[in-house]
């Protein structure tokens, strides 16, 4: 493989929730679609480094506190880049194109209606997904289901995995369209882990595909207009969710956890070395509370998923 292009990006966020995209010049590289404002690395830079000094140079603003959002190695016909990119939480002063490049603030929902270079699908997905990504546990009927969602919902829960294997078809879609409502209402995406035809029932925000389902496809079986998960626990089945052009994966499980007391647990050094030969964006699962989402964070992950403190 070469030695890709080291560049850090920026992913600033406003209290609006807007994002800060530019338009890359003419005669450059990638002329003339959007980007997330950053560059290449200076020698002896660290990503962060380079963070500081390419936002402070293109858009006269100093960045305060960041963190990890996502890294990602594309291949490009001429080159191979390695986009370490860090979401902006603070910074002071007020951003401009110092280079004469435009620059607009837009709403996270919006970003689709923008093009950016090839590399960029999956910090786009990472920019728009929450940190945190609930999975259904176990309920005693529907009511009780509903209870427990709008709970989660209350407490800001943004992606809702409906997970409920003990349920038949007709069940399942039920429940998925009793769930529809509360989310729309709180904002929040509703996954359905079922078969991709039921997206022609039920209205959700997308499917995820279970490790046994995942490896059944040979080709992405989900309009690009919904989103697509898939469960993964090594690199084939990452693989496996790249080329069938998933938007996210859990990675599971990281640690060991009472649900699955049989599985071998990943550990972090293996959770790192997955993210880092990852594109997509992946969520932790496995043992994992909010305590460690910096940890997460550093070691390339997009958040955590279960969270079953929400679901008790
Ligand atoms: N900044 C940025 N670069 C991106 C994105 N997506 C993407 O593929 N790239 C590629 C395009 C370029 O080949 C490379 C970044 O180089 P750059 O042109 O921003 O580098 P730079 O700011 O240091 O500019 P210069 O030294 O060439 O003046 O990464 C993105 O979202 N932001
Ligand atoms: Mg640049």
């Amino acid at each position: 493989m070469p030695q890709p292009m080291l560049v850090a990006a920026a992913a600033i966020i406003n209290d609006k929730g807007q994002v800060l995209i530019a338009r890359r010049p003419a005669g450059v590289d990638q002329a003339g679609l959007w980007e997330l404002p950053g560059g290449k690395l200076a020698p002896y830079e660290t990503g962060f480094q380079a963070l500081k000094r390419e936002i402070g140079e293109e858009l006269g603003i100093e960045v305060l506190k960041a963190r990890p959002l996502i890294r990602v190695r594309h291949s490009y016909s001429n080159k191979t880049v390695l986009l370490d990119v860090w979401k902006v939480l603070e910074f002071a002063g007020e951003p401009w194109g110092r280079e004469g490049q435009p620059i607009r603030w837009v709403a996270v929902d919006d970003l689709v209606n923008y093009t950016f270079p090839a590399a960029n699908k999956p910090i786009i997905k990472a920019v728009e997904l929450p940190e945190e990504y609930l999975i259904t546990g176990a309920f005693k009927d529907t009511q009780d289901a509903l209870n427990r969602l709008n709970k989660a919902l209350e407490q800001g829960v943004k992606l809702v995995q409906l997970r409920a294997h003990q349920l038949n078809a007709e069940s399942y879609r039920e429940l998925a369209q009793a769930f529809l409502g509360p989310c729309q209402s709180a904002g929040a995406k509703l996954m359905l882990n079922a078969a991709p035809e039921l997206l022609n029932q039920v209205d959700a925000d997308g499917i995820h595909l279970t490790a046994a389902r995942l490896a059944q496809y040979d080709q992405r079986p989900v309009p690009v207009d919904k989103w697509l998960a898939a469960s993964c626990h090594d690199a084939e089945s990452i693989t496996q969710a790249e080329n069938i052009r998933a938007d996210f994966i859990t990675l599971s499980p990281v640690l060991k956890t009472p649900s699955h007391p049989k599985a071998q647990a990943l550990g972090w050094h293996d959770f790192n070395n997955l993210t880092d030969n990852s594109k997509l964006p992946v969520y932790a699962l496995g043992g994992m509370d909010k305590k460690q989402l910096d940890r997460i964070f550093g070691l390339g992950g997009q958040g955590l998923a279960g969270i079953t403190q929400y679901w008790s």
